[in-house]
């Protein structure tokens, strides 16, 4: 069984590329990145190592890597074969792969008829639906049906934190004991691949909503926060009490929401809550902010971990989402240079202020209540 990965990256190799393998695939993983790809193909196999008192260790084995910059015909060549495609490059990078996929989607349908899922792995809502709409943007009609016959791009949210790596081994990768993944099922084609690790579901988006609503909000808030308060680290900014409680307190936020949209039980939640909170607090894990902060306009998005939720809390909620729109204010206010979002960010702000940059990059409207309430917390 053949599994091409694009992405080598952090939790390509650290999460994905890891229970692909231990349920008997040859990884093929897909990168732009020649020193990974090279190393890869070199060794044949990568160590990943819990950040945890026990420092347990598995080789990831039965791997092997593409340079899609300088083989993309050899990319081609895995997909026509391959009994899974997966991804996790970050969601502006799938726009990228798209044009090589849609390609090797096309090759492969002239040689098999066999059903293929493409999954991508990455922090969004509906990431494998929106790669599958930028693939078939490049398709006939024609090509169109015949796709629908034969590829599936179901859903899916990935949970486990694997912070950027610094280790004199340049394979080996560090991670968080933690991990979740689970696919929407009833959107798959053939038969749901056995994968321990993974959990097949009918329903994902209560399942992708409570992760990128608590995870990724609380980290999110914990990095903005924490950056203002000059500090480094996401387990420092949880070490700190004023940037602690934010996030407690965003997370109460976000999951008054989840509970009454998703009738989850509430104190199941709250040990969700906890359980996430323990996790930002982990010691053996260095998790620079700027890592959890990256790409600030995409996460001020309408649909990402910090704007989502509070335009909903509206709907399910009493009351106002003061400290999500605290921790949007500090997202909008996120100056890091070395960040080209961050960047771009600044200067939209410089050139339009904050009312046209919440209005076109948050698409929330002047007159929404939340839009008062970000204002608000801007000018405080
Ligand atoms: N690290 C985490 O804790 C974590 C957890 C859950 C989900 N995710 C999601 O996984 C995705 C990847 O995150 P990451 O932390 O592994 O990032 P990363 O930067 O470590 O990995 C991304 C990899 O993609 C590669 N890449 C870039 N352009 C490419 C291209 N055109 N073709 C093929 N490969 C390309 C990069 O070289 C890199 O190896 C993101 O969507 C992220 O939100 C990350
Ligand atoms: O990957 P991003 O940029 O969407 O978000 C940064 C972190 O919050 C994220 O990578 C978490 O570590 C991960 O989602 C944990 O499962």
């Amino acid at each position: 069984m053949l599994a091409v990965h694009f992405g080598a990256g952090n939790i390509g190799r650290g999460f994905i590329g890891s229970l692909l393998s231990d349920a008997g695939y040859e990884v093929c993983f897909v990168d732009v990145n020649a020193e990974v790809v090279d190393l890869l193909n070199g060794k044949r196999k990568y160590r990943v190592v819990l950040a945890d008192e026990t420092s347990e260790e598995t080789t990831v084995t039965n791997v092997r890597a593409i340079n899609s910059m300088q083989n993309p015909e050899k990319v081609l060549e895995a997909i026509s074969e391959a009994d899974i495609v997966t991804t996790a490059v970050g969601p502006n990078v799938l726009v990228i792969i798209s044009q090589l996929l849609a390609h090797g989607l096309r090759k492969r349908v002239e040689q098999t008829d066999k059903p293929l899922n493409i999954i991508a792995c990455e922090n969004m809502i509906g990431g494998s639906e929106f790669l599958k709409k930028h693939v078939y943007d490049k398709l006939s009609n024609d090509e169109k049906n015949k796709f629908d016959q034969t590829f599936a791009f179901p859903n899916a949210a990935v949970d486990r934190i694997v912070p950027n790596q610094t280790n004199d081994d340049k394979l080996m990768v560090k991670v968080e004991p933690f991990y979740e993944w689970v696919v929407d099922r009833l959107n798959m084609i053939g038969d749901v691949p056995s994968i321990e690790g993974a959990t097949f579901v009918e329903d994902l988006t209560p399942f992708i909503e409570r992760k990128l609503f608590t995870v990724n909000t609380g980290h999110a808030a914990c990095a903005y926060l924490g950056y203002l308060a000059g500090l480094k680290t996401i387990k420092d900014a949880m070490e700190n009490e004023d940037v602690f409680q934010a996030v407690v307190d965003t997370l109460k936020e976000t999951g008054a929401v989840l509970v009454k949209k998703y009738n989850f039980d509430s104190d199941e939640h709250m040990n969700y809550v906890n359980k996430i909170v323990g996790r930002f607090k982990n010691p053996h894990i260095n998790d620079e902010i700027p890592r959890v902060a990256r790409g600030p306009i995409r996460k001020l998005g309408p649909n990402d971990r910090l704007i989502s939720p509070a335009v909903q809390h509206y709907k399910y909620v009493n009351g106002q989402p003061v400290n999500l729109a605290k921790a949007i204010a500090a997202a909008l206010n996120y100056d890091f240079s070395e960040d080209e979002e961050a960047v771009s960010l600044q200067s939209k702000i410089k050139e339009v202020g904050y009312e046209k940059t919440i209005e076109e990059i948050c698409q929330v409207p002047k007159g929404h209540p939340l839009f008062e309430l970000i204002m608000q917390k801007l000018t405080k």
